[in-house]
């Protein structure tokens, strides 16, 4: 059930901006003749019917009083773990950090000690820069002729910008390809200034402006959140019978990874820990 859900949820997100025949002829609506929108509603219809019930329960269960605590993260893996995975001593240097920030003995990492974990934070964006689940934004189309770089925007062009050519460019980035989360970092010692969100664009996370991400916020909790905790409860290791190392090349059609992560987690904290599932 879990691989449907997730099949579902990566169909969904691959189809997100998939622009078809009648995108400019409006009429063809309604007759599929790319045959996405079947692939789409079936993902849907999938997602829906494995999403609901939980969430329709979490919903009773609050409305109830019978919750009263917030216990769980959504467990999602980010590419940003194989790469680090890959580089030892760049994890250690995250892991490392969070030891000292929060310890191994008394508690998991909460979100008041994220304001001290520069280096965890760093590897996100840095994360975000080199690994875009997607190669565009969302379409934007401009409301009237607009100037950029010195290139006219005509009113109701339709604007598209290049989350991989922004994160590669090699005018921005040095050595763009290298996962380097140093890079993020200003070198006074000040690392306060380490935020997910880029206002400048040099690479997109939750863009900017009227219509970036309402939830750059919570978007930047969850994701710290999630790095963090699986940094700090487990040791994490490519599995002995592949060749030592995760696969990081990119599939041909997409920037997912062409061979799935499969990594092998070790518990590194007392057992007390790790919170109960009934
Ligand atoms: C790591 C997590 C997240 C990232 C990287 C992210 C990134 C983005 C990006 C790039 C956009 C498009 C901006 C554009 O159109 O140029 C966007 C839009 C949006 N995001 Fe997020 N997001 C995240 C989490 C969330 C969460 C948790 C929520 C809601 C609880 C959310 C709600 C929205 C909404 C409503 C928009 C549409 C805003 C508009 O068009 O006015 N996002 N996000």
């Amino acid at each position: 059930m879990e691989v449907k859900h997730v099949e579902a949820l990566f169909t969904g997100l691959k189809y997100l901006y998939f622009s078809g025949v009648s995108d400019y002829l409006p009429w063809l609506r309604g007759w599929d003749v790319d045959g996405k929108e079947k692939i789409v509603r079936e993902a849907d219809k999938t997602i829906k019917a494995l999403q609901n019930p939980i969430i329709d329960e979490r919903i009773r269960q609050w409305r109830s009083g019978e919750r009263k605590e917030i216990d769980d993260l959504i467990d999602v893996l980010v590419t940003l773990k194989d790469d680090l995975i890959n580089q030892p001593d760049l994890m250690a240097k995250a892991v490392e950090e969070i030891d000292r920030v929060v310890g191994k003995e008394s508690r998991l990492v909460h979100e008041s000690d994220f304001g001290s974990l520069h280096y965890v934070k760093a590897c996100v964006r840095e994360a975000f820069r080199l690994h875009p689940v997607y190669p565009f934004n969302v379409p934007h189309v401009s409301t009237c002729d607009t100037v950029v770089a010195g290139y006219l925007i005509p009113k109701g062009s339709h604007a598209l910008l290049s989350r991989y050519g922004l994160g590669r460019n090699p005018e921005v980035w040095t050595d763009p390809l290298k996962f380097d989360p140093d890079r993020h970092l200003d070198g006074t010692g000040d690392h306060n200034s380490v935020v997910l969100a880029e206002h400048d664009l040099r690479f997109i996370s939750f863009s900017t402006g009227r219509r970036g991400c309402v939830a750059a916020v919570l978007g930047t909790c969850m994701t710290t959140m999630l790095l963090a905790r699986l940094l700090q409860c487990f040791t994490w290791a490519p599995l002995e019978d592949g060749k030592g190392v995760i696969d990081l090349a990119e599939a041909k059609d997409e920037l997912f990874l062409a061979t799935p992560l499969v990594a092998f987690p070790k518990p590194r904290l007392a057992p007390h820990l790790y919170p109960k599932t009934n």
